[in-house]
């Protein structure tokens, strides 16, 4: 395991055709960031995309972001259900090397408790190269439910693939590292 100490370079990406074009203001990609800002206490450069909804779209971006731009963390909004145009895990699949299913349950898990369509997000999280992403639904209100249900592992998953190292507000969020 390498430690990475420059700061954490953070990715978020809105999948919504009707955002991408501008047909309602992105509340997603802000509402992440605003989670990540009062959650993360190192440093961190945050940029934000907007793309359609498609398989080759997500694709291509989550390639770059982790290949190019060489994201440490990627947090995906949008295209995680059942209809056609959703094909967020299909693209992600496209690219990631590993897959953490974990993340998937207990994102779900915590959904549940507030709406029975939880169960209809293929949401999930996985690794390519250095570069952790996690997926979650369009629902604005589901970011906060998903990031505070696994953010806490997210720090020393990042440890463990060699990305950059980031610290958490514990009155939000308690990193775990078994190993520290
Ligand atoms: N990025 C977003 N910003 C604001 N609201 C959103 C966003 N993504 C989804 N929503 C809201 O959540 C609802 C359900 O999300 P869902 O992803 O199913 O939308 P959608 O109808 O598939 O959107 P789109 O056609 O743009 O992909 C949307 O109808 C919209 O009200
Ligand atoms: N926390 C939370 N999870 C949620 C929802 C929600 O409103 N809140 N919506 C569900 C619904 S209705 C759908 S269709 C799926 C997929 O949403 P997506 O296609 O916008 O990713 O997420 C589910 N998970």
């Amino acid at each position: 395991m390498t430690q990475d100490t420059r700061p954490a370079r953070i990715a978020i990406v809105t999948v919504s055709d009707r955002a991408s074009r501008g047909e309602y203001p992105d509340k997603g990609g802000p509402g992440a960031e605003d989670w990540l800002r009062a959650t993360i206490t190192s440093p961190m450069q945050i940029t934000r995309r907007i793309i359609p909804d498609g398989r080759a779209s997500v694709a291509e971006t989550l390639r770059r972001l982790c290949d190019v731009e060489n994201a440490d963390l990627i947090l995906i909004t949008g295209g995680t259900g059942p209809a056609p145009r959703d094909e967020t895990p299909e693209g992600m699949g496209d690219i990631m090397e590993k897959e953490l299913p974990g993340f998937g349950e207990e994102m779900r898990r915590a959904s549940l408790r507030e709406v029975p369509t939880a169960i209809l997000s293929r949401q999930t999280a996985g690794i390519r190269g250095k570069t952790l992403m996690i997926t979650i639904p369009g629902k604005p209100s589901a970011i906060a439910t998903c990031l505070d249900a696994v953010f806490a592992a997210v720090p020393y998953c990042l440890d463990l693939i060699g990305a950059a190292r980031i610290e958490t507000d514990p009155a939000r969020i308690a990193a775990f590292r078994p190993k520290a």
